[in-house]
């Protein structure tokens, strides 16, 4: 359902690369010293020349701004860099490398150079689309990524796209959220983002309205025959082979006589969540207008959400 943004495809393109040398499980990162970026964290890329593929772009960036010769480089994702009032588009082209030679040689433009074990990353001092995609680069996922940004540090808008080969199978899952006036009902050991892990598998041949009263009936004593769906919300996690289909119902206790919960659930005021997948999404939920959304996750960070009217 993910669709990629396409109104800037005829905006000019200027080409740059960026290599993450990889050796175990640490990266090579360089302190940028001037120009884009100055001050961050990075891999090493820049600007493709005329007359240079870009992949020989990549191997002499490499080679310029570390030391290092690259002997084995993949592509693994490409990147559109949108900046608000700029109508020029930087692509950038993300490789890995995990063959190189050499020494490490510092320059005027990258210094210091370091090895960072990988849960060791200093993202709060690097671009901040990085920890978006960067999983992706670890896992060997190829991707497409758009990134608005506003300026060097508020990204408006982000999409990523998974580029595998391999279609995805749809499981299709229903959840309800239960709700009294200004409260939603959860379990006590609710954790982010587990409204995507507490739900109901739809049976071959149920209807959704079906299973969303079987997974009200297995978790509340309730005499309902009604529920309302709001949302069709579609989960990607970056490595499994499937995709859910989350069909989203609200159900709305107010006027109801006879409501207990069976298991171990508490009201909870709707301003005083934290574990819901993402700000948004019970918000829009509780909206009571359908919308459809979709979630790229990686374990349990959100890397992509995005939402549309229905
Ligand atoms: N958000 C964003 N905008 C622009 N560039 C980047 C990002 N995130 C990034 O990671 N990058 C990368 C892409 C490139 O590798 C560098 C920027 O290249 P730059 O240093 O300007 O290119 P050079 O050709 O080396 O530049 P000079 O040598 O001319 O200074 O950041």
């Amino acid at each position: 359902m993910l669709s990629y943004p396409t109104y800037f495809e005829f905006y000019p393109r200027k080409l740059m690369t960026l290599t993450f040398i990889i050796k175990n499980d640490e990266v090579l990162l360089g302190m940028k010293n001037r120009g884009i970026g100055k001050g961050k964290w990075n891999g090493f890329g820049g600007k493709k020349e005329p007359n240079e593929t870009i992949f020989d772009a990549a191997k002499r960036e490499v080679k310029e701004e570390c030391g290092l010769d690259a002997i084995s480089m993949k592509k693994i994702g490409f990147i559109d860099f949108e900046y608000v009032g700029s109508n020029e588009i930087m692509e950038g082209h993300i490789y890995l490398c995990d063959k190189f030679e050499g020494d490490i040689v510092e320059s005027d433009e990258m210094a210091p150079i370091k090895w960072f074990k990988i849960d060791e990353f200093p993202l709060d001092n690097m671009w901040v689309d990085h920890k978006l995609w960067f999983p992706m680069v670890l896992k060997k996922i190829p991707f497409r990524a758009h990134f608005k940004y506003l300026d060097d540090d508020t990204i408006l808008d982000s999409t990523i796209k998974l580029l595998s080969i391999l279609k995805k199978t749809k499981e299709i899952w229903v959840n309800v959220i239960v709700k009294k006036d200004n409260q939603i009902l959860t379990t006590n050991n609710l954790e982010e983002p587990k409204i995507f892990k507490s739900h109901q598998k739809v049976t071959k041949g149920e209807s959704l309205e079906n299973a969303a009263l079987r997974y009200l009936k297995s978790n509340y004593e309730i005499t309902t025959k009604e529920v309302q769906k709001m949302a069709v919300i579609d989960v990607e996690l970056t490595d499994t082979p499937s995709i859910k289909e989350i069909h989203m119902f609200v159900m709305d206790v107010s006027k109801l006589k006879h409501f207990t919960p069976i298991n171990d659930y508490r009201w909870i005021d709707i301003n005083n969540i934290q574990f819901f997948a993402d700000k948004k999404l019970l918000s829009t939920l509780l909206m009571m207008k359908p919308f459809k959304a979709y979630f790229l996750i990686d374990n349990d960070d959100i890397l992509c959400s995005k939402y549309y009217k229905n």
